[in-house]
């Protein structure tokens, strides 16, 4: 759908607390000069934390008021702003880290698309539905990325992580290569 034709409820938000979005960013261990994704970067709660990590981020967000707010924001920072849906996204063909809250709707395409066989991706930590990232830890995908990837159950985020919070428990999946 065009993003002019999008409803309220698509556009709908929960972003992290500033005090969460160092966290997640903590826990992913992101050294100077990595290059990092942040997929559905919102106004930028975590790219912050990431830029001060020293990362090279690429924010990617389909809302075009919030992209124009992400590149103002961080106009003198290593920051690129990709304003497009995330699952028509080209990754990057060198190594790349996602470090991400994204749009709990697209979870599933979205980890197809970052552990597809010709994907750069070195390590992620996506905040998802709780219920995603056991279904990717625990069951019949949990296979998903056997061979290069080990996928785990990482921190479990309380709704009050988010402004306004969500109807539903979160928790990092911590994807890293084998
Ligand atoms: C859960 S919010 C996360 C915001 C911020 N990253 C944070 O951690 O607080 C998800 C963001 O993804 C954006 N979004 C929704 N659908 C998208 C899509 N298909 N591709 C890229 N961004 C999308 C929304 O506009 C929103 O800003």
């Amino acid at each position: 759908m065009p993003a002019s034709g999008r409803s309220r409820r698509a556009w709908g938000w929960h972003p992290l607390t500033d005090e969460w979005a160092a966290r997640i960013v903590a826990g992913a261990g992101v050294r100077p000069g990595q290059l990092v994704l942040d997929i559905g970067a919102g106004r930028g709660e975590l790219t912050a934390h990431l830029v001060a990590a020293g990362a090279r981020v690429i924010a990617v967000e389909l809302h075009p008021g919030r992209a124009r707010a992400l590149r103002e924001r961080f106009a003198d920072a290593p920051v690129t702003v990709v304003q497009t849906d995330a699952l028509a996204l080209r990754l990057p063909e060198r190594p790349f880290h996602v470090v991400a809250s994204p749009p709990y709707g697209i979870s599933s395409p979205l980890l197809d698309m970052l552990l597809a066989p010709r994907s750069r991706l070195v390590a992620a930590d996506l905040v998802l539905p709780r219920a995603v990232v056991r279904r990717y830890t625990e069951g019949r995908r949990a296979d998903a990325g056997r061979g290069r990837w080990i996928l785990t159950a990482g921190r479990p985020l309380p709704r009050r992580a988010f402004r306004p919070p969500p109807r539903v428990d979160s928790a990092v999946l911590v994807v890293r290569r084998r």
